[in-house]
């Protein structure tokens, strides 16, 4: 017989209030990493979902009944005492006062200004999942004109724009430079993100936030493009995604969804499609794309998406 690990199904809800705060709680004594900050939540029981978990273990650790929870994310860590498979649920409703009922502390905390400290290990990469906003846009020069665009781009980041990825195959190499520039000055007084597009040399040269990679680009790659903060990759299957898993990209985009002018003739996926696609559980949130506005974000995330990437309905 092989030796297999035996791996520890673990429920996790992150407590989500409107303004994005999100709910940390930290481990009572006695248990390993004691004191350690995480999200509340804990192991499978036999024959129990991933969702069975999460309503007993919240309602066990803090007397709440979860109302409304979704998947967002699944990630495996291995600790010296076990490996867990740390199934993440975004929870945004619930009935009851948060009590603390075994000894914890809870400390609502903003993104990117965590108060309480240390995170268990495993949680990293969810605390960056978390500075993710719920719709990215994609550029529309192509669309739009580039002067018609820039004017919209600055309407947008002046309305919140925070996540752009900028995708112009119809640029030469020079004019996608000239544009880049042009467009890292604008979204940097807004402290928006820029991502350039599958230009790994230039983004790293422009100080550009990142890279977004189409799936091609990140077939070709055998480990996360070095020196850029934020690496995500176009997705359409299950390689392509097990491929983004293996550079460790940041984020994926997964569509198409919807008919869009952009995909004449291929098929969309739907939202059923795209459920069966991300559904197993990936370590990084996924967004879906194609055909979809920002009124979407909403009905994106009871699918297991983290949110939506707008192209045409991100200039409107
Ligand atoms: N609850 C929770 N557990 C996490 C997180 N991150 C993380 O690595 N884990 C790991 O998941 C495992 C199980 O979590 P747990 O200790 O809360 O389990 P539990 O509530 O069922 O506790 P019990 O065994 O005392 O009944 C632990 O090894 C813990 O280190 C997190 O954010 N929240
Ligand atoms: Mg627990």
């Amino acid at each position: 017989m092989t030796d297999q690990i035996r791996i520890v199904d673990v429920a996790v809800g992150i407590l989500v209030k409107p303004d994005g705060q999100f709910l940390l709680g930290s481990r009572p004594a006695g248990k390993p990493f004691a004191g350690f900050w995480e999200f509340p939540g804990g192991k499978l029981e036999t024959g129990e979902t991933a969702l069975d978990a999460l309503s007993r273990e919240l309602h066990e650790e803090m007397g709440i009944t979860v109302t409304a929870a979704h998947p967002w994310l699944t990630q495996t860590f291995t600790y010296p005492h076990a490996t867990v498979r740390l199934h993440f649920f975004r929870v945004t409703g619930w009935l009851g006062e948060i009590q603390p009922r075994e000894g914890q502390q809870f400390a609502w905390q903003a993104n990117r200004a965590l108060t309480v400290s240390p995170i268990l290990p495993a949680n990293g990469p969810i605390m960056r999942g978390l500075q993710l906003p719920a719709t990215l846009a994609l550029s529309a020069v192509a669309q739009l004109g580039k002067e018609h665009w820039l004017a919209r781009l600055d309407a947008a980041l002046a309305h919140g724009l925070k996540w752009l990825i900028l995708r112009e195959p119809s640029l030469n190499k020079a004019e996608y430079a000239d544009l880049a520039q042009t467009v890292l000055v604008r979204a940097r007084s807004h402290g928006a993100h820029v991502l350039l597009h599958d230009r790994i040399d230039l983004a790293l040269a422009l100080g550009a936030d990142g890279v977004h990679l189409s799936a091609r680009a990140a077939a070709a790659q055998h480990h996360r493009p070095r020196g850029l903060d934020w690496v995500g990759a176009s997705v359409h299957n299950q390689v392509e995604l097990t491929q983004a898993q293996q550079i460790g990209v940041d984020y994926a985009l997964a569509g198409h969804i919807k008919d869009t002018a952009s995909h004449p003739g291929a098929a969309p996926m739907g939202w059923t499609g795209f459920n069966t696609l991300t559904h197993a559980g990936w370590p990084f949130p996924i967004y879906a794309i194609g055909g979809l506005s920002a009124t979407d974000v909403a009905e994106s995330q009871t699918y297991g998406a983290h949110g939506v990437a707008l192209l045409s309905g991100a200039w409107q």
